[in-house]
Parts: structure tokens; C-alpha cells; sequence
């Protein structure tokens, strides 16, 4: 775990009185695509505001590697429909950035020349690209994106997602994901994690290619890729509330 960009060790978080997490170890390596997964209040939010560092753990500890720069895409944000901010200006937003920069950066995440366009009048698509772009700008070791595309439909979340496999290939970024487009995110992924207060289990999603009934269902934009992922308990426990030992994820969501 030495050469990880993040990691979380007997990593507790509560919120008052309320347990979110407890004993998780965690780690993300250089260029790796992890994806986590588990069901609602499984604590997947809570241990990526961990790893950022915007909650205390009540135990353990959060190590990053010195220097470390983590670019966050955020489920969803709230802009004020009645504050105008455009494209440019939110992307300089806190760091001040060169036009230019902007310029490349959105044609990047293939959204060129919304510069001037208003941040509330973006489609939901367009509107996470640009968050993407946001955090790509600062360069980072590590992209955190937590459920980010959320609200989008199928084609545009499988687009956004071969985004990110392209933003890796080319910056060499580790990514960490939260999502429950499993199909979709998991083809992407190196490793999943599946997430219940602590850490059922993690492995490989298992690929299958050019499945035709997903080929048809999720187009293109996977290339008729599905992943699945088997969970393989290697413990017993009463806090996971998984029906069988071992399940497709699909149907934890
Ligand atoms: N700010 C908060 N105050 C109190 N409890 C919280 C807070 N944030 C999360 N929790 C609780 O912590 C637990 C884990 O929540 P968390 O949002 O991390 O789960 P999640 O896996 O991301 O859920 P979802 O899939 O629904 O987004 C839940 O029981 C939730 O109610």
C-alpha cells in the first residue's frame, strides 16, 4: 500500500451518533480505475468526503501522498438560477485560467465553445462535462467523481464514462468512481469495490463483450460491453445485508 495516491486504514466515520463507516481499508494505486459500489447509505459518499478530507474520521486515518491533486466531480451542484455565471467564469472559479486553456480544456471533454454560455443553461450532459472540465484543469493525480452521471440517460452515460477511460489513457489520472450504472461504469473499471459500512468485498469485474441484448440496450457507447461483478464474501457479517453469499451487484445497486 506504500505506493497508493490515497489510502484509508481502519477508517471509522460517524455522523453524531450515527455509524457510516467502520474499518475500512481502502486504497487507490497510480493510473487505477476503481469503481464503488453498494446499496443506498452504504457510506459510498461518506468515505470519498474522507479521502477529500471534508469529513473527520472518528478512527483510522486518511494517508495521501505528498503533493497529491485530487480533481472532484461532484454528484450534482446547485448554481443560482438567478446569479449569472458563464461556462469561462465558473471554470475560473477559484484558480483564475487563461481563455485559451478553457478553450482546449472544453474541447477536450467535447463540449468546444460553450465558454460564453450560461452554467443554468446547459443541458445535463453538457453541465457535468463542464464539471469534469473544472476538475481537469487542476491537473490532477487522482479524479474522484461521485455519481456523476447521475440524471443522464443511458448513451450520454456511457459516452461521459468513455470519457473517462480516455482521460486516463491520456493523463495517466487514477480514478475513483461511485456509481450505480454498473453495467456501464464497470466495464471501465480495473477494480470494484463493494461497499456496506465497510468493505464486503472487491475484485475484477467479470467482462463480457458484445453481448448483443446490452449491445442493444447500451449502444455504442460501450462498444456492446457489460461488466459484472460477483460479490465473494470472504467473512461473515450480519451488517451487510446482501441475501446470498454471492450475487451480481446488479442487483445491489
Ligand atoms: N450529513 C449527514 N448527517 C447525518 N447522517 C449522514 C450524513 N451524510 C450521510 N449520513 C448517513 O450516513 C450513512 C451513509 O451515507 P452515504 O451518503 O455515505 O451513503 P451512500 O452509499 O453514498 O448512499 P447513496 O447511494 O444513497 O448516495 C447513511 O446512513 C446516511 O443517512
Amino acid at each position: 500500500m506504500t505506493d497508493a495516491l490515497i489510502a484509508a486504514e481502519g477508517l471509522a466515520v460517524s455522523y453524531g451518533a450515527t455509524p457510516a463507516l467502520h474499518n475500512v481499508d481502502f486504497s487507490v494505486a497510480p493510473g487505477e480505475i476503481v469503481t464503488l459500489i453498494g446499496p443506498n447509505g452504504s457510506g459510498k459518499s461518506t468515505l470519498v468526503r474522507a479521502l477529500l478530507g471534508v469529513v473527520q474520521p472518528s478512527a483510522g486515518r486518511v494517508t495521501r501522498r505528498p503533493g497529491l491533486r485530487v480533481g472532484y466531480v461532484p454528484q450534482k451542484l446547485a448554481v443560482d438560477a438567478r446569479m449569472p455565471l458563464t461556462v469561462a467564469r465558473f471554470l475560473s472559479l477559484p484558480v483564475p485560467q487563461r481563455g485559451d486553456e478553457i478553450a482546449a480544456m472544453l474541447a477536450r471533454v467535447g463540449v468546444a465553445g460553450l465558454e460564453r454560455r450560461q452554467m443554468t443553461g446547459l443541458s445535463g450532459g453538457q453541465f457535468q462535462r463542464v464539471l469534469l472540465a473544472r476538475a481537469l484543469l487542476a491537473d490532477p493525480h487522482l479524479l474522484i467523481l461521485d455519481e456523476a452521471t447521475q440524471g443522464l440517460d443511458q448513451p450520454g452515460t456511457a459516452a461521459f464514462y468513455e470519457l473517462i477511460a480516455e482521460v486516463r489513457r491520456d493523463t495517466g489520472a487514477a480514478i475513483l468512481m461511485v456509481s450505480h450504472d454498473l453495467h456501464v461504469v464497470m466495464s471501465a473499471s480495473d477494480r470494484v469495490v463493494c461497499l456496506n459500512g465497510h468493505v464486503c468485498c472487491q475484485g475484477q469485474p467479470h467482462v463480457v463483450t458484445a453481448a448483443p441484448e446490452y449491445r442493444a440496450l447500451f449502444g455504442l457507447g460501450t462498444h456492446g460491453t457489460m461488466a459484472l461483478y460477483r460479490h465473494k464474501h470472504d467473512h461473515a457479517h450480519d451488517a451487510c445485508d446482501h441475501a446470498a453469499p454471492e450475487k451480481e451487484a446488479a442487483d445491489v445497486g
